[in-house]
């Protein structure tokens, strides 16, 4: 794990930069979904029932790009839309290349409630949330939760739904997690003693941004 811990906005001006230098946003939610994809392969070999719960945003998109991955491995994979279709282009993108995958779609988490898993990825919020968890927002943190529970590995994409990614302050409901995997570097919420133990072990993958491209002053944290 890299030891360099970054905000949010000091991650949106990294991703700016990586664009910056020609690395497109969409080749790096690929990147990220891949990453955290090759992490929970490594976990769970033999693969099986694997659902993704996904926001509307740019962490659901690499929900999706897990789920493409998963799919064509030969994963059972069921795809929660827990607030809805995708909104951001680059999430819409990803929604749209598992057109022609097996892939079962559901939008509704209540559904879900009986069904066993033997993974749970958490693609609803990332480093936009804040706030408390709204209904929706929460029956999907419940379901994911409930999941684990039962025993199924829950992985974390960036940090687990609910979580402030600045400050750490958990919000009621909050996702546990076995694994998080985050991209390029760590964030506050990784480490704050609030949110480090909802996390379980984290990672920090590579998605492409090299570390010449970050602002000045970020490299070196
Ligand atoms: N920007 C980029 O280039 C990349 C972004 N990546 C992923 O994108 C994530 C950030 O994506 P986004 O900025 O789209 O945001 P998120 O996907 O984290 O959040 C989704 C939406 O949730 C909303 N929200 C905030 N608080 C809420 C609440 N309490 N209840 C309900 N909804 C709430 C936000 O308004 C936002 O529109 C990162 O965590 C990372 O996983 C990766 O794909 C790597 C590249
Ligand atoms: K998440």
């Amino acid at each position: 794990m890299k030891h360099r811990i970054v905000t949010a906005a000091q991650m949106k001006e990294i991703e700016r930069a990586g664009n910056a230098h020609g690395l497109p946003y969409l080749q790096m939610m690929e990147n990220a979904g891949l990453a955290a994809y090759t992490q929970l392969r490594a976990r769970l070999p033999q693969g099986g029932a694997l659902l993704i719960v996904c926001g509307k945003g740019n962490n659901g998109g690499d929900g999706l790009v897990m789920a493409r991955a998963a799919a064509k491995d030969g994963w059972r994979v069921v795809v929660l839309l827990a607030e809805g279709d995708p909104k951001t282009p680059d999430a819409m993108t990803n929604y749209a290349r598992l057109a022609d995958l097996p892939v079962t779609k559901c939008r509704d988490a209540a559904a879900l409630a009986a069904q066993p898993f033997d993974a749970v990825v958490d693609a609803l919020y990332g480093t936009g949330f804040h706030g408390s968890l709204r209904p929706a927002g929460l029956a999907a943190c419940t379901l994911m939760n409930r999941q684990r529970e039962s025993g199924a590995f829950v992985l974390a994409v960036d940090l687990p739904s609910g979580i402030n990614t600045d400050t750490g302050e958990a919000a009621e409901g909050a996702v546990r997690a076995d694994l998080t995997v985050t991209f390029d570097s760590c964030k506050p919420l990784h480490t704050a003693p609030s949110s480090a133990p909802f996390c379980g072990e984290i990672v920090c993958a590579d998605i492409g941004i090299r570390d010449e491209w970050h602002p000045a002053g970020l490299a070196q944290l």
